[in-house]
């Protein structure tokens, strides 16, 4: 995880590093204790499982690599690009083009309907609607059967649907279009086994074939083996 590989003559635009996270400081409110992290290296392709002990900071940490809340100390780059070189604006369209989110509170919109929802990223980016296999609304209706989404749920809006489902609804937002880079809070934290198993499945495939790094926070250890690499955060504060 922490070792560099040069990106060579590999035909990618990307760079062979996904995360690089250096020297990183957070503190909430000015004056406040300051939340660090450690120093790390992701490269494309690799999956990495994110724990610790509440309110160690993952989904700080999380919010800070998705360019949503910027670091008092420290840089990240993200495919290679400095997330906070760029301005408010760039750095929006550079997480819509780039990164699956899925946050811990879902974030879905809730008048939208549940397809609606799913093809929202392609909407806001014209990278990840080229990137869509066949057409978006093709690839959407891929996602929602994979995850178990019953058909006459698709055009429902979101707030009538249950918590395991909304769960999944997020999670194929963030799935469509490849993203370079998944970063997600507590994805299964209101899904049963099953259904567990049936995300984790299609996340780990999906971004084996697309080269997708991914980044996962869960209290679930028995997780963690489908991982490359496991970094904890220990809520060390300065
Ligand atoms: N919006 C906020 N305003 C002020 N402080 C916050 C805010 N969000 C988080 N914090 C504080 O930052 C610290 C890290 O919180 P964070 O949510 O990142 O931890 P976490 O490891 O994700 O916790 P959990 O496992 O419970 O989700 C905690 O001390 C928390 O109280």
């Amino acid at each position: 995880m922490t070792s560099k590989t040069d990106s060579g003559s590999n035909s990618s635009p990307f760079p062979e590093t996904a995360i690089e996270a250096h020297g990183l400081g957070f503190s909430w409110h000015p004056g406040q204790e300051t939340l660090s992290f450690p120093d790390f290296t992701l490269n494309r392709g690799e999956h990495l499982f994110l724990h610790g002990p509440s309110g160690s900071g993952k989904s700080t940490l999380l919010s800070l690599l998705a360019g949503m809340l910027r670091p008092g100390n420290g840089t990240i780059r993200v495919l290679g690009t400095d997330l906070y070189q760029l301005g408010a604006g760039a750095r929006d369209q550079f997480r819509a083009d780039h990164m699956g989110v899925i946050f811990q509170q879902f974030n879905l919109v809730p008048y939208l309907t549940t397809l609606a929802n799913v093809t929202l990223p392609c909407h806001l980016s014209a990278l990840r609607r080229d990137n869509a296999e066949l057409t978006v609304a093709d690839e959407a209706a891929g996602l929602l059967r994979a995850l178990a989404i019953p058909e006459d749920h698709w055009q429902r809006k979101v707030t009538k649907l249950s918590i395991g489902q909304q769960q999944r609804i997020a999670a194929a937002r963030a799935l469509i279009g490849a993203p370079g880079l998944i970063l997600a809070d507590e994805p299964t934290s209101a899904l049963d086994t099953d259904n567990r198993d049936r995300f984790l499945e299609l996340l780990l495939s999906l971004a084996h074939r697309h080269k997708t790094s991914v980044l996962f926070v869960s209290h679930d250890r028995s997780l963690a083996s489908h991982f490359h690499h496991q970094l904890e955060l220990r809520g060390s504060r300065g």
